[in-house]
């Protein structure tokens, strides 16, 4: 069965837990308790194919131990990339590591082609206090070769699970991921570097 990481990755209180959480239970739960990282899984049926899916949560406290943006790049097969389009400083960041990713891929062995990354600007559902333009958004997505989406986690689940659905799909087809299948000599570094970098700590909902 195939193994498909996607991290969740932004900003500090953009939404990142909220859309996870939304994906896995079609519940939005108003606050998270988010002082440590986790990865959640879930078994997923895409295309007619069984998937085991992980996906990362960061924190976004400082904490002893905890990885690096470098380190969860380079675990994941996919990324979505949040920012708050009511939060500037959210899309500085998320800029930021549309940049990071897309430095790292090019650093990366030649054999791997290019991560999928999706740019999500959530909280629509706060346009009256926009600060981040849709067309700010879209030409980050672009410049990044990205797909962009605007949703709100609080308020709309069809939206959140077509995108998760769409980027795990994605993720299984990329280079990242199949040549992780093709190379079994390399899963157990991968499991150490997991191990290392997420210690033993894993949820499933
Ligand atoms: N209005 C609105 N609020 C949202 C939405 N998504 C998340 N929130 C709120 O934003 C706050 C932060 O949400 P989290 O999911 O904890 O964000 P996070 O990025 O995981 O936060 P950290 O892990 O602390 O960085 C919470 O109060 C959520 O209720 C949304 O779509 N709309």
């Amino acid at each position: 069965m195939n193994d498909i990481k996607v991290a969740v990755l932004g900003g500090e209180g953009v939404g990142k837990s909220a859309l996870i959480v939304r994906f896995l239970t079609r519940r939005f739960i108003g606050e998270y308790a988010s002082s440590s990282e986790c990865i959640y899984r879930k078994r997923m049926s895409v295309d007619g194919r069984q998937l085991n899916l992980e996906l990362y949560d960061p924190c976004s406290q400082p904490r002893e131990g905890k990885s690096t943006l470098n380190e969860q790049i380079h675990w994941a097969d996919g990324f979505v990339v949040v920012y708050d389009i009511s939060d500037r400083a959210s899309f500085i960041t998320a800029t930021a590591i549309v940049h990071l990713i897309r430095e790292l891929n090019l650093g990366a062995a030649k054999r791997e082609s290019e991560s999928v990354v999706f740019l999500v600007g959530n909280k629509q559902d706060l346009c009256h206090m926009r600060e981040v333009g849709k067309d700010e958004g879209q030409r980050l997505a672009t410049d990044g070769r990205c797909q962009f989406y605007e949703l709100s986690a609080a308020e709309c689940y069809q939206e959140v699970a077509l995108m998760f659905t769409k980027l795990v799909r994605n993720a299984s087809l990329s280079g990242k991921a199949k040549e992780r299948r093709r190379r079994p000599s390399g899963s157990k570094s991968m499991a150490k570097l997991i191990n290392n970098v997420f210690g033993k700590r894993r949820k499933s909902v």
